[in-house]
Order: C-alpha cells, then structure tokens, then sequence
C-alpha cells in the first residue's frame, strides 16, 4: 500500500486510440438472449426464435425469422420480416430504415442495441460476453452457453435426419492432483483436456467444459460408432503422463460416454440422462 501512494502518476494522453473494427454489430442488452452478439457482415444478421438465424432469441414474443439488420452502401439498415409483434426503432414501429450508433431495436420482449463500427463499445461487447460464455481456464464454452448451442444442434439435426452424438469425458482423480500437487498442477490436467478436445473435434461441432472436471462435445453428423472412435482416441492421449515442471508426472483417469440422437433421446435433457446414467 505504502508503495502505491509513492509510485509518480505518469503523464497520459488517456486511453490509446481504438482501431474502428471491420463491421458494427448487435448486441441483446435487455430480455431473453441478453448479452448475445452479432457482427453486421457482408451477410445479413438475422434475429429471430429459429434456430438456424444468425443471432438466436429464443422467445414467445419473437417470430422465428423476426428482423434483419445489413449492410447497405456504407450505411446500416434494419429491415422488419413481417414479425407477428412489429419490430421497433427507438419505440417506433419500423419497415425499412437507417441505423444509427446507439439506436434501439425492439424484437419481442428483448431489446438490442446497434453500435458502429468506429464505437468504443463494439469491443467491449465482444470482450464481456467472452468472458461470460466462456470457460476461462480452457477457452471452450461454459455450461449456459453449451445447452443453448446443442438445443439449437439438435432441432437442426432432428429436421435434417442427420445424425448427432453426445460425447462426454469425465476426468477421474483431479481432487487427488489438487491434493499432491496443488491447484496449478489441477489445472494443467484441465487445460490438457481443453486442449485435446479442441484438436480433435471437427468443424460443426460444439465444445464446452459442463462441470468441473467433465467436458462434453456433441458431433455433428456423426453416429455413435465414430463417436465412439473419437472418445477412444481421446482417452488414449488424456490417459497418458501429462509431465510438469519440477519432474512432476501427473496420470490422469478419463470415463467417457456418448449417446446418440434418435427415437427415445430427441432432446438434451434426455441425451444428458443416458450419459449420467452410463457413467454412474
Ligand atoms: N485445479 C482445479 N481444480 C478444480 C477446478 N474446478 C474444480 N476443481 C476440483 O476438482 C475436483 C472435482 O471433484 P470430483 O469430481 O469429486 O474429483 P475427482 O477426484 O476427479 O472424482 P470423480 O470425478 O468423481 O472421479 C474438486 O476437488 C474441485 O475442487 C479447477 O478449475 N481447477
């Protein structure tokens, strides 16, 4: 403390200059889907219930393909898809019109806010809903933001008849590292398993850390029996010795189950049920 009060203030010209970034965005900053986030792109940004739309609202009040927002000859428009509750701009119903940074967009009972590329706050937005959706010792999704992932997965999937798997590894003995070895060696069996999670799923599947030591990944378009093979290999490289600084060797246990999509578990909970079951 008595350091602190004897260190000089610096000379400052304030905060250093923010970079514009590439595209504005829309960020839910009231209601259901708050803090869900989309980059306004080449491609139109989508708001609505269905699970395929860019940013997922997943509310009675919003209709399934609700609003648009695009780019428009360097300007921003929002555009009203015929939504059963009408789309509002700053409270007033809206067609077709120009955004403003800050403007207000009512969708159902949740309100958005746009925000210019060239604003502070774009990369802000980014930066909070990172830390909240994401696990901070692995990087993979949390918990929250993994169920609503995988139920928009699993509608997808059930439309298409394509098949899903849920894979899920649980790690035996970290109380026991945490014991021996203390919390940093705990957490580098944790960041193994992150790590080897994410070089082994594919492009379409979805990664999170859902409990303290258990990971899960749903597979896209894979049945049990790949997913099967892709959990054997996994435990192969989880199981072997994980070397720390100081010579330290840590064994680390996995147990793994999957369930497969299809009639009798159509929906996560149910996916969830066989998992628990099969690992008790
Ligand atoms: N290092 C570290 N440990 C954690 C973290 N989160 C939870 N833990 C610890 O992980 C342990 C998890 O408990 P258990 O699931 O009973 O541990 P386990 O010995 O692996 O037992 P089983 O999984 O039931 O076989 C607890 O001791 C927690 O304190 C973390 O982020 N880092």
């Amino acid at each position: 403390m008595a350091e602190d009060t004897q260190l000089r203030t610096i000379r400052s010209d304030g905060p250093r200059a923010v970079p514009p970034r590439a595209s504005a965005c829309v960020v839910v900053i009231h209601g259901d889907g708050l803090g869900r986030r989309a980059d306004v792109g080449m491609e139109p940004v989508v708001i609505g219930r269905s699970s395929d739309v860019s940013l997922y609202i997943p509310h009675r009040s919003v209709s399934r393909r609700h609003c648009e927002i695009r780019a428009s000859a360097g300007s921003y428009r929002v555009r009203d898809l015929g939504a059963t509750n009408p789309t509002l701009l700053n409270d007033q119903p809206v067609a077709d019109a120009a955004l403003a940074d800050g403007d207000r967009i009512t969708v159902g009972e949740s309100i958005l806010k746009f925000i210019g590329h060239a604003n502070v706050e774009a990369g802000y937005h980014e930066q909070i809903q990172h830390l909240a959706m994401r696990d901070q010792l692995t990087g993979l999704h949390g918990r929250r933001q993994f169920v609503e992932l995988a139920e928009a997965m699993i509608a997808d999937a059930r439309q298409r008849q394509s098949p899903l798997t849920l894979a899920v590894l649980d790690l035996d003995g970290l109380r026991e590292i945490n014991l021996r070895h203390g919390h940093a060696a705990g957490d580098a069996a944790l960041r193994r398993a992150g790590d080897l999670v994410q070089e082994r799923m594919t492009e379409g599947d979805v990664a999170a850390r859902i409990g303290e030591d258990e990971f899960a990944v749903l597979l896209s378009g894979r049945g049990a029996d790949a997913a099967g093979v892709f959990l054997d290999k996994l435990r192969r490289t989880l199981t072997e010795p994980l070397a720390l600084a100081g010579g330290v060797s840590l064994q680390v246990g996995v147990r793994t189950a999957l369930a497969e999509l299809g009639p009798g578990a159509d929906s996560l909970g149910l996916l969830m049920r066989r998992i628990d079951s099969a690992l008790s």
